[in-house]
């Protein structure tokens, strides 16, 4: 019982709360498909919005009995599933804010996780492995049955009813450079509002089926459960181990009627490598109708290789960070116009406003003028979780109207305008690297040196030297067929193109390139594989 002997009132969402706006289409029809995913025999199951609805509220009831308050962090650890988005969808019911996690995060990780969130709970799937989860916090499983609890929380003193759109839906730890993870923290505001301006891109209509290929903790993932539920559409959650398989990944994805991938480039690489045929034969059924990648740029070349394969479809460019979600969302044309140097990343989604301004604060009006991006947004985060010094950093006045009480978001993108005002993105601004007192755009060597023959990708980076200046090194995959390139004739192309300080000192071939946890190129494990 609460304090004052009352009966404890549950707490209710009021209006936008990510509950209400991604079950509004089990109200219009239940019985269509909100998720199609791997079945435990191997074969597919489908989950209709009204199941989906009812697995919500089984697990609204189960949570509210452990009573927790609104603001009481969860834990959630899983892979994406119908029971994921059902557990997530009930924790914003009761306004619990969510940490999404995924098993293949490692222990410590996750841990130092906690010790930040300080979660009320953890959750896993009832076929979950993780073991460990410190005594203060509570344990819990979910699956098709409901809530198992296994450690039940401490009570908590219940002081809110209502659960009010900035109340914080989720908290993602982001990587973060300085290695001390900080917690995003996005409020059922701020995620509604970059799902509704994302509505304007027109990227799907309630008949199609979204495959997602992101791990939880990325909020890449949230953003395909929010694209295809809050469209009526069905998503597909595409199991981690069919990734590694392309010919799994491309049986998976036509067996499910998959209309739309979303994915980082990473996605494709194994599929153009090994499974291009069966690829080129999905790509004339066009069923395949839209690919949508973010996170990080599109080895171009790649690019045009996939849009080979998929003539019919569509691709979209999105961009943005986990701290507004996300920013804008680009038609990619298909095929790419030869010559094309750069993908647009155009104009921020409806609702919000990408600006350049140069290192003095002022505006980039200049087309071709790099300068970096600030975004004004609706869907801004709240801060970093207990890290008001590192929000200070990043939410800033707004420059061009200080006093006005608005505030813009320091993006740390570098960009250019093109002719009518879209954005050309032109790497990070701690990315810009300079040798011998020259600005280094890794970007362009790497383009030089994927034109080379037989070099099916590149990466640039500088390696630090304890004495002098730090050393431009380029790592590269080759076609498996050809031979490996002779590095000399590889610096010798570069030189004919760039200037002496852009030719890599050293050039090393790698089998694949690593990538992050989030699919992205994992430059550090890259430069480990020189030292070692
Ligand atoms: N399309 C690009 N071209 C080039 N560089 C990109 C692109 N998208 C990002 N980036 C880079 O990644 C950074 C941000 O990383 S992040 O916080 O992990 N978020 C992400 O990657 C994903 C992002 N939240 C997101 C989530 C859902 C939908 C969309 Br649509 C986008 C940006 O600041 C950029 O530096």
């Amino acid at each position: 019982m609460s304090p004052n002997g009352a009966r404890p009132v549950r707490a209710h969402a009021s209006v936008d709360n990510l509950r209400t706006y991604l079950l509004a289409a089990a109200r219009r029809d239940p019985d269509r498909p909100a998720v199609i995913q791997a079945a435990a025999d191997g074969g597919l199951e489908t989950v209709t919005y009204g199941e989906l609805e009812r697995r919500v509220d089984r697990l609204v009831d189960a949570l509210d009995a452990l009573g927790l308050d609104v603001g009481d962090r969860v834990i959630l650890e899983s892979d994406t599933n119908a029971d994921a988005v059902a557990t997530l969808l009930a924790c914003a019911t009761l306004g619990l804010p969510f940490t999404p996690t995924s098993p293949e995060v490692p222990d410590e990780r996750l841990l130092t996780i906690i010790d930040s969130a300080e979660p009320a709970l953890h959750i896993q799937s009832d076929h979950g492995q993780r073991t460990g989860i410190p005594e203060t916090v509570g344990t819990a499983r979910f699956g098709p049955g409901g809530l198992t609890v296994e450690r039940a929380p401490a009570p908590r003193v219940r002081r809110r009813r209502v659960v009010t759109p900035i109340d914080t839906a989720y908290i993602t730890f982001t990587s973060g450079t300085t290695g001390r993870p900080k917690g995003v923290v996005m409020s059922h505001r701020g995620v509604i509002a970059f799902l509704r301006g994302a509505e304007a891109a027109r990227l799907i209509t309630a008949e199609d089926r979204v495959a997602n290929t992101s791990p939880l903790q990325f909020d890449f993932a949230l953003f395909d459960i929010g694209l295809a539920l809050g469209h009526g559409a069905t998503l597909v959650p595409v199991p981690r181990a069919r990734l590694n398989w392309p010919r799994r990944l491309l049986s998976y994805l036509r067996d499910a009627g998959v209309t739309q991938v979303d994915g980082v480039p990473s996605v494709w690489r194994p599929v153009l490598r090994h499974e291009s045929d069966l690829l080129a034969e999905m790509g004339q059924e066009g069923v395949l109708s839209r690919i949508t990648f973010s996170g990080e740029d599109f080895p171009l070349d790649e690019l045009r290789r996939l849009q080979e394969l998929l003539p019919k479809a569509r691709f979209t460019n999105g961009y943005g960070a986990t701290e507004t979600m996300a920013a804008s969302i680009t038609e990619v044309p298909n095929p790419l116009p030869p010559g094309t140097e750069r993908l647009s990343i155009g104009y921020a989604v409806a609702g919000a406003e990408m600006m350049l301004l140069g290192s003095d604060g002022s505006p980039v009006d200049e087309p071709g003028t790099i300068g970096e991006i600030y975004l004004r947004s609706p869907s801004l985060f709240s801060g970093y979780w207990r890290d008001p010094e590192a929000t200070r950093a990043v939410v800033l006045p707004d420059p061009l109207h200080p006093g006005s009480g608005q505030v813009v978001f320091k993006t740390g993108d570098l960009a250019h305008m093109g002719p009518e005002g879209e954005l050309y993105f032109r790497g990070r601004v701690d990315s810009q690297v300079q040798i011998r007192g020259n600005r280094v755009e890794l970007g362009e060597v790497e383009r030089r040196i994927g034109q080379f023959a037989g070099i099916t990708g590149a990466v640039a980076m500088v390696l630090p030297r304890e004495d002098g200046d730090p050393l431009l090194h380029a790592f590269v995959t080759c076609a498996p067929a050809g031979p490996a390139p002779d590095t000399r004739e590889v610096l010798a192309f570069c030189r004919a193109a760039l200037p002496a300080y852009m030719v890599p000192h050293g050039l090393s071939v790698v089998n694949e390139f690593p990538v992050t946890v989030n699919g992205k190129v994992d430059r550090t494990a890259l430069a480990a594989h020189v030292a070692s």
